[in-house]
């Protein structure tokens, strides 16, 4: 029976207030209205900032809300005005929309879209309210995706349909973690035959490294807290690893790094989102011409700060979101090259767990040896 034009009753994790596990309950998710697409969500990851922003340390965190923002799953319906994609697509939602109208997309300098940006941060759809209601309260979306609920309403800007050959179970990787690491290194221009530094080595920096890697990057070292980190950094393609709790004592990792790479690294990369860390990226690049790309996400308060001179002197401090993909331009393709077996996913998919498991999956995460934990939100027809 056809569940187009009606409301669904499913399951979803709801977060009802920060700092607390997520509860399975019944959410009412309603037809997707103009310009929206309704989504059976059959796999998401867990990412860092859905932990994030459960903690409350999210400026924008706003409750009740479902969370997710990786997922893959099939169109169930769309409403009037939407061409992008149709009922049956295998799709990724997009929390990097693309209009491809607004300034920001026409620009030809940047993946942001301007389209459908605040009112995804506030938690509802474009025309400002919600489709999800439980308990008889509407429910707040996040990052215009909410992979946690079987079923979701997105905008059509916001999801983009992908090769039917890629297992959802492991694609849906590529709706935030693999993509953001993958694209801010194969992005960067002249990262060939470079020296580059990683900060982080989690699903973001180990995809950062594999992109550097493809691109000829000729020196490439990763910086973690964690020893188990290093058999993944050089699988992924790091030439070194270092631990900077080990270094002699007096030794910072800027010394130790600048030492190591004849005055400084070309390109660096936070992917911790720990402020002091970022500091260190750029002040470990190369006077004159190093560039560092600010990827993770910090607490709401935390500031970066170095000396001015540290860029008067050359370096340059950026930041990326979605590895500045273009998502539904440029999804398709990076999928593919998963498909071709260029791009390393399944690799990353270190734990699983059902959906009334979800919680087990934000301690997976925080256990030290998961790089992913997917989980399967509970259809027994999902292929
Ligand atoms: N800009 C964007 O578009 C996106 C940003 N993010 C952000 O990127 C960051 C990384 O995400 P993800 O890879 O999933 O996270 P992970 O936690 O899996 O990876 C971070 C790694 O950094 C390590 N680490 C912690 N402190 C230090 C330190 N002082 N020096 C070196 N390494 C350290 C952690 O070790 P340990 O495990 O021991 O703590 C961990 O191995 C997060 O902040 C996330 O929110 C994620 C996706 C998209
Ligand atoms: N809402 C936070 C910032 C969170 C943030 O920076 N998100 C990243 C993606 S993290 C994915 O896992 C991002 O894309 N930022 C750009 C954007 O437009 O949101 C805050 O207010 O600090
Ligand atoms: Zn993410
Ligand atoms: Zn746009």
């Amino acid at each position: 029976m056809s569940t187009e034009g009606k409301t669904i009753t499913c399951k979803a994790a709801i977060a009802w207030e920060a700092g607390k596990p997520l509860s399975i309950e019944d959410v009412e998710v309603a037809p997707p209205k103009d310009g929206e697409v309704r989504i059976k969500i059959l796999y998401t990851g867990i990412c860092h900032t859905d932990d994030y922003t459960l903690s409350g340390k999210d400026p924008e965190g706003a409750f009740p809300v479902i969370l997710g923002h990786e997922g893959g799953g099939i169109v169930e319906s769309i409403g009037s005005g939407v061409d992008n994609v149709k009922v049956g697509d295998h799709v990724v939602p997009l929390y990097t929309a693309e209009c491809r109208e607004c300034k920001f997309c026409k620009s030809g300098k940047t993946n942001l879209c301007g389209r459908v940006r605040a009112t995804q941060g506030k938690g509802v759809m474009p025309d400002g309210t919600s489709r999800f209601k439980s308990k008889g309260k509407d429910i707040l979306h996040f990052m215009g995706c909410s992979t946690f609920s079987q079923y979701t309403v997105v905008s059509k800007f916001s999801v983009v349909a992908v090769n039917e050959k890629a297992p959802l179970e492991k694609a849906c990787l590529l709706g935030c973690g693999i993509t953001t690491g993958y694209g801010a290194a194969t992005k960067t221009p002249g990262i060939e035959d470079s020296n580059v530094a990683v900060f982080g080595i989690g699903c973001v920096g180990l995809s950062i490294l594999q992109g550097a890697k493809a691109k000829n990057a000729k020196r490439i070292i990763a910086i973690d807290t964690n020893d188990k980190k290093e058999e993944w950094a050089k699988k992924f393609g790091a030439t070194d690893f270092i631990n900077p709790t080990k270094l002699p004592e007096g030794k910072s990792i800027v010394d130790y790094l600048v030492e190591e790479t004849d005055g400084g690294l070309d390109f660096t990369f936070d992917a911790t989102g720990n402020v002091h860390v970022m500091r260190s990226a750029l002040e470990a690049c190369h006077k004159g011409w190093g560039v560092c790309n600010v990827i993770g996400v910090a607490p709401a308060g935390a500031e970066i700060a170095t000396r001015p001179f540290q860029l008067v002197t050359g370096r340059t401090w950026k930041g990326s979101a979605f590895g500045g993909v273009k998502g539904r331009t440029e999804l398709p393709g990076i999928v593919d090259d998963y498909l071709a077996g260029t791009l390393w996913v399944d690799e990353f998919v270190t734990h699983h767990q059902q959906l009334e498991a979800i919680n087990k999956g934000f301690d997976d995460m925080h256990a030290g040896d998961c790089i992913r934990c997917v989980v399967n939100m509970g259809f027994d027809d999902a292929p």
